[in-house]
């Protein structure tokens, strides 16, 4: 995909990326980075399923129950969710990006920042006669996914209003990353402390969170506001630190389903719960609104780091003021 300007029907692999196919023959790309980090995208859903760092190792949660089967989204890993936020409209929830199937866009328009990285895919998802039944507007929906040299994992969003009848559209956006974490009950997340949220467990009533980093002792399901452009998750027993930097997303959501809820989902597994947590960089509370011919812009990017002790306790400043 690197470099290449001509269209085809059948893209060329590299050594940065391949072309294959996944489970239950699904069209996947894996992305691998000279120092050993890489990634895995399926074109289904444009989700990425996997992202390991240079010692191989998965940082992302998939569960062992995932059915990659459309239409069902694929449990795990960063499914899109778009147009709709969860149930917050009249399409089905999340909306229909991560139910699609993505192509691999062979001429995307330049990015304005210039990328090291040679592991990178350009996927495009277009309106379709189906979905413009429920959704009646003209899109293009471009996503970049690269692996940094340093094994760090960025997605941009660009999404055009290509209605011709000038109409504009409005949409809520998010990227539904599901960290794997040891052991939730050792996790700290920090960067939301002191925010107002909207709780999805109690009628999306607004709430303000307290002074101290969030810990994990039951479901939680909430809708953070005007969120700083980076936030940590904090792994204790795996002294490990996420880092997720974002751009144009002011909200951030945290999901965890914990046990009762973890038992009513048929592709995850009971005790999976205590080995993920979503926090998802979003655009929920205000939607965006696109004039046609106007272009949304959404980054996210994710770097996981050893964890640096401080007589005890995780240093936060490190983690959250550093570069
Ligand atoms: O089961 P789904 O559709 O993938 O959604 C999972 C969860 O996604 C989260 O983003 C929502 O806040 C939760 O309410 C929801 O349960």
């Amino acid at each position: 995909m690197s470099g290449e300007k001509e269209k085809t029907s059948a893209p060329s692999s590299s050594p940065y990326v391949e072309f294959c196919k996944g489970v239950n023959g699904l069209d996947k790309v894996i992305l691998r980075e000279s120092r050993g980090s890489s990634a895995e995208v399926y074109l289904y859903g444009a989700h990425v399923t996997s992202w390991k760092n240079d010692h191989g190792e998965e940082l992302l949660f998939l569960s062992s129950k995932a059915v990659f089967k459309p239409p069902k989204a694929i449990r795990g890993g960063i499914p899109i969710c778009f147009p709709q936020f969860g149930g917050l409209g009249t399409l089905d929830q999340h909306g229909f990006a991560r139910n699609r199937l993505w192509s691999v866009d062979d001429d995307p328009p330049p990015f304005p920042t210039n990328t090291l990285s040679k592991a990178f895919v350009d996927l495009i998802l277009k309106t379709s006669e189906e979905d413009s039944k429920n959704w009646p507007h003209s899109f293009e929906y471009r996503l970049r996914i690269a692996l940094g040299p340093g094994g760090d994992l960025m997605l941009t969003s660009r999404i055009r209003n290509t209605n011709s009848e000038g109409k504009p559209f409005s949409f809520t956006f998010a990227y539904h990353t599901y960290f794997s974490v040891s052991d939730i009950s050792e996790v700290r997340v920090e960067g939301l402390e002191t925010l107002d949220y909207l709780d999805n467990l109690q009628n999306k009533e607004r709430f303000t969170e307290q002074g101290d980093a969030l810990t994990f002792e039951s479901e939680v399901d909430k809708i953070y506001l005007s969120t700083p452009t980076k936030i940590a998750i904090i792994d204790h027993e795996k002294k490990r630190t996420f880092v997720v930097r974002k751009d144009g997303l002011p909200d951030a959501v945290v999901w965890n389903p914990w046990d009762k809820k973890a038992k009513a989902m048929s592709d995850f597994g009971d005790d999976e719960y205590k080995h993920m947590l979503c926090v998802e960089a979003a655009a929920i509370e205000k939607p965006i609104t696109l004039k046609p011919g106007e272009e949304w812009k959404g980054r996210l990017e994710l770097s996981a780091v050893p964890s640096s002790y401080c007589s005890g306790q995780l240093d936060p400043q490190r983690v959250l003021l550093g570069s």
